[in-house]
């Protein structure tokens, strides 16, 4: 293995013997971000779905590797859970494209989405490193990875195995859940890999009357956890029914809520950009 043609040339400093997946020559993909969380159910899968919505909205090529194999929820959220994957003669396998995004979620390739995947992480490991070898992304700006909930064996496997230029944390405000997203911190601290930000999800409502923001925490909680972390905060998301179904193609919520939270999150996705410069 060489470090020809990573994306993380250079910039790290694992051992090439022992390190990475090649992935298809036919790929440039400039930065592979991934969103993290330790903790399940905090809102990552939608994280990595509208920071994906907001990048292509600001003209970048970008692509969502659904990695939470036993759990995938990319495809609902995006709208195309009746969609499949095709290979290509060459055995590349397509992404399904919807509003210019690229797509792989195993979901794609079963015949029943509510079908279990049983199978132990080494397995679970290779079809993630199959899925950035053997997809055809071709030319990306950036591909997210919608990581699987955990500090667990995929999580490291992707860690070890794909350059990752860095980490965007999803956190919400419990302290059990700071407890758990400190532990996947060290873990990239420990993987050399940067933790970019933290998204700070369902961290207040606004009342529909008069706009004020009610935070369900102190604020000076979150503020003294990230700096313990040393991670800045990328910006705050409040807990809206619209977020509980992003699906922008079946929900009911009006095109000024839509703008708002997308205004949100092109501020993130703009400091994810920066700090990716
Ligand atoms: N800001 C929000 N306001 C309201 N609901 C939200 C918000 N963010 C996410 N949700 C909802 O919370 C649930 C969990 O979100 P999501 O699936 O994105 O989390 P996850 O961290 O990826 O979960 P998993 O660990 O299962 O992969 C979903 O029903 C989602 O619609």
């Amino acid at each position: 293995m060489s470090c020809e043609g990573c994306p993380n040339a250079g910039n790290c400093n694992k051992d090439a013997s022992t390190c990475g997946v090649e992935t298809n020559p036919k790929n440039h993909i400039k930065d592979v971000v991934a969103v993290m969380s330790g903790k399940g159910g905090v809102g990552k899968s939608t994280m990595t779905v509208l920071l994906a919505k907001s990048l292509a909205a600001q003209g970048k090529k970008v692509g969502i590797m659904d990695a939470d194999i036993t759990g995938p929820s990319i495809p609902r959220l995006m709208g195309v859970e009746d969609q499949h994957a095709y290979g290509t003669k060459e055995n590349e396998i397509l992404p399904v494209v919807v509003d210019d995004i690229k797509l792989m979620s195993l979901n794609f390739m079963v015949e029943n989405e509510s079908e279990p995947v049983i199978w132990r992480g080494p397995i679970v490991g290779n079809v993630v490193k199959q899925f950035y070898t053997d997809v055809l992304w071709e030319d990306l700006d950036v591909l997210l990875i919608d990581m699987p909930p955990g500090t667990g064996d995929v999580a490291l496997t992707i860690m070890q195995s794909l350059p990752l230029k860095g980490v965007v944390m999803v956190s919400t405000p419990q302290p059990m859940v700071s407890m758990i997203v400190e532990k996947a911190i060290h873990m990239c601290e420990k993987m050399d890999i940067p933790v970019l930000g933290l998204i700070e999800n369902m961290a207040y409502l606004e009342c529909p009357n008069c706009h004020e923001h009610i935070d369900f925490y102190n604020k000076e909680e979150l503020d003294t956890f990230l700096k313990k972390v040393k991670v800045p905060c990328y910006g705050m998301l409040p807990q809206v029914d619209l977020l509980r179904d992003i699906n922008m193609y079946s929900q009911s919520y009006t095109l000024e809520q839509q703008e708002k939270t997308m205004d949100l999150m092109k501020e993130i996705a703009q400091r994810m950009c920066d700090d990716l410069q």
